[in-house]
């Protein structure tokens, strides 16, 4: 194998290069090429006859009738002359015998590439020297068929193997330089026939250049070489050659490349004398030039036969790995057309019996049975897309891609929930009860919630409404949507789109696309598997601004009951009716919802808990889901009111329960360790203790064979006793019937109940809540017990929920005309304008009040709103402003537990605020006692709960007139 590819290299290069001059291509390996001419020759019998006298002079006795023109003639070397004379016989039909072989003496010189020409064997080589054509042919015609075939040496500083160069440069090279190139020893080749430029010779014996006798045709002189004489009989030459023999036989045996042609040699191979034999097994080898050479020059027959040997012996290792390698080859692709074969053969028999259909067929079968329980409710022009699909999955190739998008398009469309829809329940009562289960107070959000479900009952359906809840976090926006979920008996499903920029989400991708999906509407369908699900789209007010697109705008065409039943997804191409789809959004700031998106919404406020309202919302559902998630049974731990209120005012202070959930989980993660801890205590103080009873057993009764035994029954069963008494006896039990279970149960209720009253119960209080939350918060909403002069409270509104916050006041500096005001805490430009506004005002007051008071006129003023790393906007603080300024200019502080809030006109007018129970709740956490605010928010406050409102003392305003009365006139808190 290894040979055939570089001959075959050789050959193609030899052929492609275009050589001037000396033309001279010898075929790489002769013997492959005498061989493969054999096949063909055996049919042309004279020839035949001729290659087998090339390789077996000797035996070649039977052949030489074929060519009878030819005199014959000795082909062996000198030492084979004397061998028999029937080798004279047999080759006297073949060549002429005059002159003979060893009277030439000046022969034409023919460089050979690549390996010599070994006695007995036959070499083509091509001539590509037009002059030394002529001359061999010459020589021919002149009864003298014979040259000198030399190898030619490799130029100096090339590597033997790499012959490419060699060979281009064997054409150039001429006369001294030629001559000086060629190795000395080489063979004298009988000029058998010349076709064209291919000139086939025949090996005859070695000959030695002695000198150079002309340049062009390089002609040289000649010594011919006798071998040394050897004993025939000699044990070691014969002993070597029979491994020679032996050797060759393998290999002919193993390589399958010359099995076929040198099998019919192999049984002559017998035959050959011993120079013979080695010169055969050098030919035939894969060896390079220069072993071939060596083997050439070898003129001792037992060194000669040892050299061959080398070179045999290393082509059998050849042929076994060559062996090798074609085996692995062979069993890893017969092992993988074996599968193939097996795998088509079971596929046909699966599907002679029915048992399995093609990809296709069952793909079909596949969807259209998922489609047949819907098939009456599906609308029909969902059908005929369906219908169209699959004949085109059928037409399509498998492997090709379309395939793959239509059987995609094809699972989608089926799976979707075509006119599936769950019973919705519009019971009322039934929705009550749900609600509360889940959710304690939020009794307007859940009268409203119940409004809407009567309304459905009503009108039999609860479209057409799309319910936003909206309120800061953690105040149960996303549990109440739940809640409703469970109420209605529908499915539910959310989806945030907070932060969502691209369209394709919501309408989803075209198919045309690369991994194209359905958007979230379809998704959510497919989740579900009904068509009326609740669908609760959270964040809506953090609706990301689309580069592509607008989100808005595709959530519009989704919420708006008068588009959404023809709602059309991208990726689905058909209508889809959503208008069964009852939509909750939730949002903390309901101004930043876009406004046609809001329009069409019933928006549900959620203002945020006070701490009356957290303390039960704490004790009958934060608690009770956070025992069942830390796994603490009721009986084991103790939370009071003090403890709870402590964590509510002192930790989470904020509108919603979320941080109050999470503090509280913290307290029982805290109660399940200390439990685990004392009981594992316990438990090993327990346990050491039985194992001294048993252990003082054992030794009492010394002949019990059972002692052992006894004494591990004795640790497991009693693990958990806590009186001595009671371990011993039971002890004593397990260690006469260890195996009753009767008695197993009793000990294992006994070790129950004394491991429960072994772990102590664990309560927190006020006074060791910092030990399971550490320490309080300190938030500093209020900063002043008393407020000084210059200060006030306001109360402000922000999407966390509301807060109080101080306007403060303070001189920069007197001098006639230096009125001025200068603001600072991040005032957005409506606050600003606010504080112009309450200065120009104040001085009008102060005017009216204290005529002769120039302090607004000659004073600058610097007004600061804490805390300063918040940014603060809005008109509702203009009255809280000119209290604080006029509180200033009077040297008067403001009632103390006054907290106020409403815009302020440049004329004194009082108008309306937003946030009033955020903002009411949020005065009440600040301990305020007295609210002022605009008359016109006295509805919104008359319907909070009554709760809430307990205990404030609240003003309604029109004019700054009746706030200037109540903030100082009553001024007797300080
Ligand atoms: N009135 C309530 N009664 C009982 N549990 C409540 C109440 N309000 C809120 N919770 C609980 O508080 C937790 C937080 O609620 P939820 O996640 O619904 O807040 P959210 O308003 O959606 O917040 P966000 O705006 O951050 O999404 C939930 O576990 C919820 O059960």
């Amino acid at each position: 194998m290894l040979k055939l590819l570089s001959s075959t290299s050789s050959r193609v290069h030899c052929l492609t290069t275009p050589t001037p001059s000396l033309r001279i291509k010898q075929e790489p390996n002769s013997v492959f090429y005498a061989l493969g001419r054999l096949t063909g020759l055996t049919q042309r019998s004279p020839k035949n006859s001729f290659f087998r006298a090339c390789f077996c002079s000797d035996s070649s006795n039977g052949s030489g009738s074929g060519s009878g023109s030819q005199p014959a003639v000795e082909v062996d070397e000198k030492g084979a002359e004397s061998q028999s004379g029937s080798d004279s016989k047999a080759s006297s039909a073949i060549v002429s015998t005059y002159p003979k072989p060893e009277d030439y003496l000046t022969v034409l010189a023919l460089p050979l590439p690549h390996r010599p020409l070994f006695p007995g064997f036959y070499m083509p080589i091509y001539v590509k020297d037009p002059k030394l054509l002529a001359a061999l042919q010459e020589s021919r015609k002149r009864q003298a068929p014979y040259a000198g075939a030399f190898l030619l040496k490799d130029e100096p500083g090339t590597e033997s193997s790499t012959s490419s160069e060699t060979e281009k440069s064997v054409y150039d090279i001429k006369g001294k330089e030629l001559f000086n190139r060629l190795h000395e020893v080489g063979t004298l080749a009988q000029i058998s026939s010349i076709q064209g430029d291919q000139v086939i010779l025949i090996g005859h014996r070695r000959l030695r250049i002695t000198e150079m006798v002309s340049e062009d045709p390089l002609t040289v002189k000649v010594d011919h070489l006798k071998r040394k004489p050897y004993n025939k009989d000699d044990d070691v030459i014969k002993a070597t050659s029979f491994e020679v023999i032996s050797t060759l036989r393998d290999v002919l045996k193993t390589s399958s490349l010359w099995r076929d042609h040198v099998q019919t040699y192999s049984q002559h191979i017998g035959d050959f004398n011993f120079p013979r034999l080695a010169d055969f097994g050098a030919a035939i080898s894969g060896a390079n030039k220069l072993q071939c050479q060596q083997v050439l020059e070898e003129l001792d027959v037992h060194k000669r036969l040892q050299l061959t040997l080398e070179l045999v012996k290393k082509e059998m290792e050849i042929s076994k790995i060559q062996e090798s390698i074609a085996k692995a080859i062979e069993e890893k692709i017969s092992g993988e057309q074996r599968r193939y074969l097996l795998n088509e053969q079971l596929k046909a028999i699966k599907k002679e019996l029915g048992l399995e259909t093609d990809d296709k067929t069952a793909l079909s079968a596949k969807f259209k049975e998922r489609l047949e329980p819907n098939r009456e409710k599906c609308p029909p022009h969902v059908l005929q897309v369906i219908e169209e699909e699959l004949t085109k999955l059928q037409l399509l190739e498998a492997s090709s891609s379309e395939f793959n998008v239509t059987r995609n398009y094809l699972d989608w469309l089926t799976v979707l929930p075509w006119g599936n829809y769950s019973d919705e329940n519009f019971d009322v009562i039934r929705a009550q009860t749900i609600l509360d289960e889940d959710h304690y107070g939020l009794t307007d959000v859940k009268e409203r919630i119940l409004e809407f479900i009567a309304v459905g009952k009503l009108r039999g359906t609860s479209q057409g409404k799309i319910i936003c809840l909206s309120g800061p976090p953690g105040v149960g926006k996303t549990s109440i949507g739940r809640s409703i979920a469970r109420a209605l008996n529908r499915k539910f499903f959310r989806f945030s789109v907070g932060g969502l920029s691209d369209v394709a989400e919501i309408k989803g991708h075209r198919r045309t696309y690369i991994g194209a999906m359905p958007g979230k509407m379809v998704q959510c369908l497919k989740n579900v598997g009904t068509a009326n699900p609740l669908v609760l789209i959270d964040e809506i007010d953090k609706l990301g601004r689309g580069h592509a697109g607008d989100p808005a705008s595709a959530l519009l065409e989704l919420l708006d009951p008068e588009q959404n039943a023809n709602f059309l997804d991208h990726y689905l191409d058909v209508p889809i009716d959503l208008s069964k789809v009852l939509f909750v959004c939730t949002a903390n700031v309901v101004d930043n919802i876009p406004n046609p998106l809001l329009d069409r919404m019933e928006v549900i406020a959620i203002a945020g808990y006070i701490a009356d309202e957290k303390m039960h919302i704490a004790r009958d559902y934060l608690e009770k889901t956070a025992q069942e998630t830390c796994g603490v049974k009721p009986e084991q731990v103790e939370v009071t009111d003090a403890a709870l209120l402590g964590l509510i005012e002192n930790y989470c202070r904020e509108a919603g329960v979320r941080n109050l959930q999470k503090h509280i989980e913290k307290i029982y993660r805290k109660i399940a360790l200390r439990l685990v801890r004392e009981g594992s205590s316990n438990e090993s103080v327990i346990s050491g203790e039985v194992v001294q009873s048993a252990e003082a057993k054992a030794e009492v009764d010394e002949t019990d064979q059972h002692a052992a035994a006894n004494e591990t029954a004795a640790e497991v069963e009693s693990v958990g006793n806590s009186s001595h008494e009671l371990k011993s006896e039971s002890s004593v039990q397990t260690s006469d019937q260890p195996k009753d279970p009767k008695d197993a149960t009793e000990t294992e209720k006994l070790k129950e109940t004394e491991t429960s009253k072994a772990v102590e119960k664990v309560s927190v209080d006020a006074s060791n809540l910092a030990d399971f939350v550490g320490k309080p918060v300190f938030h500093a909403e209020r900063i002043y017990d008393q407020t000084p002069v210059g200060v006030v409270m306001g109360l402000a509104w922000t999407a966390m929920g509301g807060s109080t916050l101080y306007i403060e006041t303070t001189e920069v500096e007197q001098g006639e005309g230096k009125g001025a005001l200068h603001v600072t805490g991040q005032l957005g430009d409506v606050m600003k304008e606010s504080a112009q506004i309450a200065h120009t005002l104040a001085r009008t007051i102060l005017l009216e009040k204290e005529p002769a008071n120039p302090f607004f006129a000659n004073t600058k003023l610097h007004l600061h709103v804490p805390a300063g790393a918040t940014p603060k906007d809005g008109p509702s603080a203009g009255c809280t402003m000119i209290t604080s300024l006029l509180s200033l200019a009077m040297k008067m502080p403001v009632r103390k537990d006054l907290a106020m809030t409403g815009e302020v006109t440049l004329t004194g007018k009082i108008l309306p605020i937003g946030g009033v129970k955020e903002k009411t709740i949020a005065a009440r956490r600040s301990e305020v006692k007295t609210i002022i605010f605009p008359s016109a928010n006295k509805r919104d406050y008359d319907e909070l709960a009554p709760n809430v409102r307990e205990g404030l003392d609240v003003h309604f305003v029109d004019d700054y007139s009746q706030i200037f009365n109540l903030a100082f006139d009553n001024n007797t808190g300080n």
